[in-house]
């Protein structure tokens, strides 16, 4: 594969609908389940302490974590373990969507539950904003919404579906983005549902 499957834009952000077949879907999750073991997802709670309803992991060099002290990244995960390394297939698929792209130095991994939802929000605790956030979904549908570079502008949205892509780049790169809810139970990729999203990032 040179160029990957066909693009949709959603208010800059690229959108790749199966870029991931569901055979190298349920790979990929093989990898997130030792991942995972290594590295255990966590309820982070903002830094007024409301518990975030995603519960998330990392790997890479970095992994985003928030608590009391703020939102940021560190280099442990909070068990005071180093994060695992990126599973490979996932920097194989950043290189083949920003192929001139600094190394991903994190992957985050959310896992929304039942009545999970990220609020919108800008990616924007990284240093070199120039480098795009590549994002992957697995799992059940997930209601992604998408603004402009400023708060309270229109917002468009679309359903992500498992192995579906979308690279925040160029003007696109600061956009508000969130996830209002997903649709529990719609695959059968989890058996016991939820959706897992993967974000790699540049961070420094
Ligand atoms: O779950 C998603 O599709 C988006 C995740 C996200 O925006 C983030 O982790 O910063
Ligand atoms: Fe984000």
């Amino acid at each position: 594969m040179t160029e990957g499957p066909a693009a949709l834009d959603l208010k800059g952000v690229r959108i790749v609908p199966g870029l991931l077949d569901p055979t190298a879907q349920a790979a990929l999750l093989k990898e997130l389940r030792a991942l995972v073991a290594a590295a255990p997802l966590v309820t982070h709670s903002t830094p007024r302490g409301k518990p975030l309803s995603v519960r998330m992991t990392a790997a890479g060099r970095f992994g985003w974590v928030s608590d009391r002290k703020g939102y940021r990244y560190a280099d442990r995960h909070p068990s005071g373990r180093e994060w695992p390394p990126i599973p490979q297939p996932l920097l194989d698929l950043w290189a083949l969507l920003v192929p001139g792209a600094r190394a991903p130095e994190c992957c985050l991994v959310n896992f929304y539950g039942e009545g999970a939802r990220m609020g919108l929000h800008q990616d924007r605790d990284e240093a070199d904003l120039t480098q795009p956030v590549v994002s992957l979904s697995l799992g059940d549908d997930g209601l992604f919404r998408v603004g402009g570079t400023v708060r309270g502008g229109p917002t468009r949205s679309c359903w992500l579906r498992s192995g579906d892509a979308a690279v925040l780049e160029g003007p696109a790169r600061l956009a508000f983005h969130g996830v209002d809810r997903i649709r529990f139970g719609s695959s059968t990729l989890l058996r016991d549902g939820g959706r897992i999203n993967l974000t790699l990032r540049v961070v420094t």
